[in-house]
């Protein structure tokens, strides 16, 4: 009788156990994706392993990386992360300034909305979102503004997402998703009256490529503010080699072409048309440093690699998934050691 209760006791407790353990902690973001859930985009379980291989042999040397091939290798990495950034960050793909006393959810919403003020969007504009992830700004920056927001992502499954996520907050009025290439946009000359993108025009081979698309669709005299990632005046590449190694790690492990120099972003806009009415690098105070989120996170990094180590055990998670979280955790360290360093910075 005794050995039953006590069987029965430790079945209850161990089943609790994994409920808090898969349920409660794998719910990493508040109302954000469960490691039950993850998938790898429209990759099926099989080939989410030989995915991962091929992407990361294609960006291995980023520089070097061909042109032409690069929005299909970063639609490949973003099938393989999509829903680890949810799970692990939210529904919002970047970084945002430290605001001292406020939650990472209001300082990134606070950062997406200075955009709307930014672009002067308000009711009955048509506002282009270059670059969309799942959406988290253009839900923030449509219900600030009362703006109609058009976001683009060449990711069929991010569409998908931003989509049901819409719909979900009551914005699918306000906010509409369309897949493709933002290089070659599916919108007619003059089309919007304000665009903008948040960390997503780096992924371009050429910047002059997405900034003239982006012109081209803008009404004359529309506003267009971008969040950019660049490397700093304080980048020796030619000379330090821990340099190199951090900038060529941000690059791998972000889908990115090669990173641009703070002093080009400016340079392009202008030659493909704009004029330049502001520039600002985003770490410089009073901005608190935007990677102070990556480093409070090291026990949540802990956690997530036991759950999805312990998903590919049962077949839960698809084979792959481990070496894509490993991925991401180096990742999170350059990306550290380059905010640490002002190597690199984030500027719009
Ligand atoms: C703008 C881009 C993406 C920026 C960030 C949203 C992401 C960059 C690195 C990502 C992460 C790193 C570590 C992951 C962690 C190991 C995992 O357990 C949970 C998710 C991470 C925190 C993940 C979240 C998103 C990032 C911070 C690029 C692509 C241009
Ligand atoms: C880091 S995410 C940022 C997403 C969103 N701006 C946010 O802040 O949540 C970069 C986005 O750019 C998109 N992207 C990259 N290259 C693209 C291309 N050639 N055409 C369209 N979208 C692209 C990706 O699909 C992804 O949605």
């Amino acid at each position: 009788m005794e050995t039953i209760t006590l069987l029965w006791t430790a079945s209850v407790v161990g089943a609790g156990a994994l409920y808090w353990f898969f349920w409660v902690m794998g719910a990493a973001e508040v109302q954000g994706k469960r490691a039950v859930d993850l998938k790898m985009g429209s990759i099926s379980n099989d080939n989410v392993e030989d995915k991962y291989n091929q992407y990361w042999s294609f960006f291995r040397r980023p520089k070097e990386t061909k042109s032409d091939s690069v929005p299909a290798f970063v639609d490949t990495f973003y099938n393989l992360v999509t829903d680890i950034y949810e799970w692990g960050w939210g529904q919002s793909f970047h970084f945002s300034p430290h605001v001292p006393g406020r939650s990472h959810r209001d300082a990134t919403r606070l950062h997406e909305e200075r955009v709307a003020d930014l672009i002067g969007a308000r009711p009955g504009h048509r506002i282009l979102d270059a670059g969309c992830g799942v959406g988290g700004p253009m839900r923030a920056i449509a219900a600030k503004s009362g703006s109609n927001v058009v976001g683009i992502t060449i990711n069929e499954y991010q569409v998908g997402r931003a989509r049901a996520h819409n719909r979900k907050a009551g914005l699918d009025s306000l906010c509409d998703v369309v897949c493709g290439n933002f290089l070659q946009m599916p919108f007619e000359d003059a089309s919007f009256d304000g665009a903008y993108s948040i960390e997503a025009t780096c992924h371009a081979p050429k910047l002059d490529d997405v900034y003239g698309e982006i012109f081209r669709v803008l009404k004359p005299g529309a506003l267009y503010a971008s969040y950019e990632w660049v490397t700093t005046e304080l980048y020796k590449g030619d000379v330090d080699q821990e340099h190199v190694e951090i900038i060529q790690g941000i690059e791998r492990g972000d889908a990115l072409p090669g990173l641009r120099a703070y002093h080009e972003i400016a340079e392009t806009a202008k030659r493909v048309g704009f004029e330049v009415v502001d520039e600002k690098d985003l770490a410089k105070a009073p901005a608190g440093p935007w990677w102070s989120r990556l480093k409070m996170g090291k026990v949540a990094y802990w956690r997530n690699h036991v759950l999805v180590t312990v998903l590919t055990m049962l077949k839960i998670a698809p084979k792959g998934v481990v070496e894509v979280h490993e991925m991401l955790y180096e990742t999170a360290g350059h990306l550290t050691r380059g905010g640490e360093t002002g190597i690199f910075t984030r500027c719009i």
